[in-house]
């Protein structure tokens, strides 16, 4: 039976470290604080951005929600992101995704202010990932690297395969596999062979959204096993892309959804939000 990597308890220990940091910066008068932008009622999202705020408030991260209307307009929302880069209470911005039809998600990442992005979605911080001079890790990739690690699992050297080649989750992920040194195969739904593929993986790390996307037989004996999916099945239960009772038959570690990857997201951003403020306030990381 295949390990099963606890994400809450390894993101209790990054929102732990973080709190630590925001004590100590608070003693010289600094106080991290974030902003999360949402738009319209998609029901998902919103559970996400209540878990951002519980978490603010867990590590002492001041914390400010704007809930608008699916009405919101371009230029409404433009405007608010320039008074929140201006804010300097405001360290870190994240408008959440996905946003109501209408409104354009790149014009609005690109008005961030890159240095208060801690989401890392700004083209100046993706391009800064590219290089391997990031100030920000994007968030769930981060967070998948921080559970390889936690699990003993090395990276170097081995073969990595992504499923999915979004902005926000696939290539980000790609890329930091990269600089630890695996050798990176990045699947889509265009790919051929997609099951051999997977089952050269030595790291198996999916984010395609689809419930029982990954079976057991894609999955090489003892791969560590990522399932990034967020999904509902039949039955409206949150649940990832890998079939897991299968897969933790087969693979030498394993992430559950719910309580793998989705809280490391939100621990990883705590963490950026303490590097913005540390950033804004002239103190360089550590
Ligand atoms: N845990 C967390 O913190 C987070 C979880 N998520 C979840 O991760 C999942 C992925 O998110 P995101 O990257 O934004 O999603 P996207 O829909 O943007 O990307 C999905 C990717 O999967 C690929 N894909 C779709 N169908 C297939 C197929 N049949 N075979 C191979 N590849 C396929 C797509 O390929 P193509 O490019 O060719 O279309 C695309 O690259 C979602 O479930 C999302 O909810 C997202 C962010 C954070
Ligand atoms: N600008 C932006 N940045 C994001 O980081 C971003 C976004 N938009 N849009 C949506 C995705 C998705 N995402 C998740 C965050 C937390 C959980 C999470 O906490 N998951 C819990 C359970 C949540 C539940 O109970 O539904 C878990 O997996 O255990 C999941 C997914 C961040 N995203």
């Amino acid at each position: 039976m295949a390990l099963r990597i606890d994400g809450k308890a390894v993101a209790a220990k990054v929102k732990a470290r973080a709190a630590e940091e925001t004590a100590a910066l608070k003693e010289r008068g600094i106080v991290p604080g974030l902003a999360v932008v949402i738009v319209g009622s998609d029901p998902a999202s919103r559970v996400y951005v209540n878990n951002k705020k519980k978490a603010c408030q867990e590590t002492g991260i001041y914390s400010e929600e704007y809930a608008l209307p699916e009405e919101t307009t371009q230029e409404e929302l433009l405007a608010l992101v320039d008074r929140l880069n201006k804010k300097p209470k405001i360290s870190g911005i994240l408008v959440q995704s996905p946003l109501p039809k209408g409104l354009e998600e790149s014009a609005l990442v690109e008005a961030i202010d890159p240095q208060k992005d801690v989401d890392a979605f700004h083209p100046y911080n993706v391009g800064k990932l590219m290089q391997g001079r990031q100030i920000f890790l994007p968030c769930t990739p981060a967070g998948v690297i921080e559970l390889l690690h936690s699990a003993g699992v090395e990276i170097a050297g081995k073969d990595c395969v992504v499923i999915g080649r979004s902005d926000i989750v696939g290539k980000p992920m790609a890329m930091l596999l990269m600089q630890n040194n695996g050798t990176v195969t990045v699947c889509h739904s265009r790919t051929r062979e997609l099951s051999d593929i997977c089952r050269r993986a030595d790291i198996l790390v999916s984010a395609v959204g689809k419930a029982g996307f990954v079976t057991g037989d894609m999955i090489k004996p003892g791969a560590a096993v990522i399932d990034v999916g967020m999904n509902r099945d039949e039955n409206g239960k949150l649940c990832g892309d890998v079939v897991f009772a299968e897969a933790e038959k087969i693979a030498g570690c394993i992430t559950p959804v719910p309580g793998g990857v989705g809280p490391m997201t939100i621990a990883m951003l705590m963490q950026n939000t303490v590097t913005a403020a540390k950033l804004q306030n002239g103190i360089g990381r550590n």
